[in-house]
């Protein structure tokens, strides 16, 4: 057996980068952008005032202080004209700060009689004009790789890029496979159960840019599981779920081995996901994911969310390891990387008290996953260990 990281460097190995594609901004949301965007102008491309108010020079403001005014400055429609001493112009948010004006007084700061401005209140030292250019520049970049935010494309249309490079999407293909399993919505017979790995797996490779593809639950035979990797055909990614293991009716190994997967590695030194399986089915990669629920997302989490995020480019596609105080003791680990289901809260960590790799509940009522290293000792409260938030 190999270890995680073993395994996750064979994984790797078994992809290669995605190629770039092209995308309205309108769909890039939840990409990977996939080269640095570089602004071709400037924004605000004029000093502009930030408020309502009149545009006056600063050497003039005080209170009590009087202008004529000459003109008015609206967002889009700017004052042409200079603004001389002794006078202002009415102007609004957003608008062009006119030539000879550099500070914005308030309307509330103000007493205004036909063409007359009286400062009536001091006004502050912030001038309430913004320079050109202070958001960002001609030359600004917003660098790649990186997964584009809302935030990120309300940036990108501001600097004016209509289309966005991005990684194109893994296409992932999900098959669960066995007798027991049924569609949710579906009414199981008295031996069957709800397939729920496929739907936990889809959300969570989508969450991190995958496009997927249930295919239909292949049946425990050969010709079913071969129809259902055949419907895969095309996609970037095959994982099964289920049938792994070393039982009668666990046929992946047997099935894949027949359609020609170069296998790449079988069985990992972690618990849950023990028998693990990978390797080349033709041009995409291919995951064997272990049934029990808790196995199969915790092998989602710990080694197929990595992967997609390395074919998008991703520079540290590793999850992110974080460490605090244990809030209750743990036995000593056994020889297998053990991800612990576990709940962090303001005080710290700990482990949830029934760790069987069938319990949804479990899972879904944590927020993490302690990551023991094969043999490590029993831990007291209060000492720190790793773990993965959820
Ligand atoms: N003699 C041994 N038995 C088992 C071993 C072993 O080493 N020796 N390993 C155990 C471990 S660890 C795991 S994990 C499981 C994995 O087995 P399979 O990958 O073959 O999974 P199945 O047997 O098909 O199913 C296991 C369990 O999960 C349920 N399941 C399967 N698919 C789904 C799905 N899509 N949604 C919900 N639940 C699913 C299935 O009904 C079973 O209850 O093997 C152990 N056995
Ligand atoms: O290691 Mo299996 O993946 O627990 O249930």
């Amino acid at each position: 057996m190999i270890s995680v990281d073993e395994a996750r460097a064979h994984l790797f190995d078994l992809v290669s980068p995605q190629d770039v594609e092209t995308v309205a901004l309108a769909q890039a949301a939840g990409r990977m952008l996939a080269r640095d965007a570089v602004a071709m102008r400037d924004q605000p491309p004029f000093a502009a005032s930030s408020m309502d108010g009149y545009a006056v020079k600063s050497a003039e403001v005080e209170q009590h202080a009087i202008f004529k005014i000459i003109g008015e400055a609206a967002a889009g429609n700017g004052f042409s004209g200079t603004v001389k001493p002794g006078q202002a112009v009415r102007i609004f948010t957003g608008a062009p700060m006119p030539d000879g004006a550099d500070f914005v007084v308030i309307q509330e700061d103000t007493d205004r009689r036909d063409d007359l401005l009286t400062i009536t209140e001091a006004p502050g030292a912030k001038s309430n004009v913004r320079p050109a250019g202070v958001d960002f520049g001609i030359g600004d970049r917003l660098t790649a790789p990186r997964r584009l935010s809302p935030s990120d494309v309300a940036l990108l249309a501001a600097m004016n890029i209509p289309d966005v490079p991005v990684s194109r999407q893994p296409v992932v293909a999900l098959i669960s496979n066995g007798d027991e399993l049924v569609m949710p919505g579906d009414t199981p017979g008295p031996d069957q159960i709800i397939a729920s790995n496929t739907f936990g797996l889809k959300a969570l490779f989508e969450d991190v840019g995958a496009q997927v593809r249930m295919l239909p639950i292949a049946r425990d035979t050969t010709s079913s599981l071969t129809t259902a990797l055949e419907l895969a055909s095309g996609t970037d990614l095959i994982i099964t779920i289920g049938g792994a293991s070393v039982g009668d009716h666990d046929l992946v190994e047997e099935v894949t081995g027949a359609l020609g997967m170069e296998r790449a590695f079988y069985k990992v030194r972690m618990r849950p996901g023990k028998p693990l399986m990978a390797g080349r089915l033709g041009k995409a990669a291919m995951i064997g994911l272990p049934g029990n629920p808790v196995s199969a997302m915790v092998c989602g989490h710990i080694f197929v969310v990595p992967l997609l995020r390395h074919m998008l480019g991703l520079a540290n596609p590793l999850p992110e390891i974080c460490t605090a105080p244990l809030t209750a003791p743990l036995p000593e680990n056994g020889p297998r990387a053990h991800y612990m289901r576990a709940t962090r809260t303001g005080d710290g960590i700990a482990a949830a008290g029934n760790q069987d790799s069938s319990l949804l509940r479990v899972l879904a009522s944590s927020n993490a996953l302690i990551v023991r290293p094969p043999g490590d000792p029993a831990r007291d409260t209060g000492d720190t260990v790793d773990y993965i938030p959820l």
